[in-house]
């Protein structure tokens, strides 16, 4: 999509948020600045995502962010945004580079240790399942397992240590993953939005922990953008991570554009 494809209803509501005194640009990673790939150790931003993402950073009274899954050192390295006024979230809203807001107590690294043991044993169970160690979350992903053993392997880690006490479980994209601490990607933009003062936020999100951001914006002057098919409590839709490029490109441009 170039940025005339844009939809007129969102790309007159990014024109608007491009004229306010203080914008913050936020975005998911994996899936949006990222295409989903087999491996998760290969997703590598689109180049044109990043640049967008640099150039609104470099503009004035314009704050970015990537809020991601991911553990914030893998997101750094992912998508190389280290040496950039871009401000990195991880672990679903709750690893800033400030650390979490409360450390893993040491029953909580113990449940941790055991869900790790649990999926390890789950994927040397199944061909093509593997583990994903995070912070305070571990992930079971099923991208590369038949559709038999992807179910018969989920529904293990269903069964088994999503049931265990204090855990929180979210399901994504070929993947579950149990945390020991409750993430909310919601709260991270909330944080963000008071640190930067910002007007407006525009968020975009392709995956069901994205939805919690959703949540978190004011509908009457915020603009979610969902990114693929699914159910949403976003306002706009768009079709995949190069829809995510023109659209960063769009405001960028606009933003750089309104203040002149
Ligand atoms: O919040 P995000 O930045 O979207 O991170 C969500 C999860 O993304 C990664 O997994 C997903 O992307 C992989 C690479 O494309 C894909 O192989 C996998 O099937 C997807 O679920 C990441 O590995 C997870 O840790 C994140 O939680």
């Amino acid at each position: 999509m170039s940025a005339e494809g844009i939809p007129a209803p969102l790309s007159d509501a990014l024109l608007r948020a491009s004229t306010v005194d203080r914008l913050l640009l936020a975005s998911d990673y994996d899936g949006c600045i990222a295409p989903i790939v087999s491996r998760p150790q290969d997703a590598v931003g689109l180049p044109e995502s990043i640049e967008a993402l640099r150039a609104a950073a470099r503009l004035d009274r314009t704050a970015v962010a990537v809020v991601s899954g991911r553990a914030l050192s893998d997101l750094a390295a992912l998508s190389g945004l280290t040496n950039d006024p871009i401000t990195l979230v991880g672990s679903h809203g709750s690893e800033f580079d400030t650390g979490f807001g409360q450390p893993v107590t040491a029953a909580q690294q113990q449940l941790l240790d055991r869900i790790i043991d649990d999926f390890e044993s789950i994927a040397a169970e199944f061909d093509g399942v593997t583990v994903e160690v995070k912070p305070v979350s571990t992930t079971l992903h099923v991208r590369n397992a038949t559709p038999a053993d992807a179910a018969a392997a989920l529904d293990r880690a269903r069964l088994g240590p999503a049931r265990w006490d204090g855990i929180e479980t979210t399901e994504g994209k070929a993947v579950i993953e149990l945390a020991v601490i409750e993430t909310s990607k919601g709260r991270a933009l909330d944080l963000l939005r008071d640190r930067t003062g910002a007007d407006v936020v525009i968020y975009l999100g392709d995956d069901v922990t994205d939805e919690k951001a959703f949540a978190h914006l004011r509908h009457d002057h915020d603009i979610s953008i969902k990114v693929g098919p699914g159910d949403t409590a976003a306002q706009y839709r768009i079709g995949d991570p190069a829809d995510v490029a023109a659209v960063l490109e769009f405001v960028a441009a606009h933003r750089r554009e309104a203040l002149g």
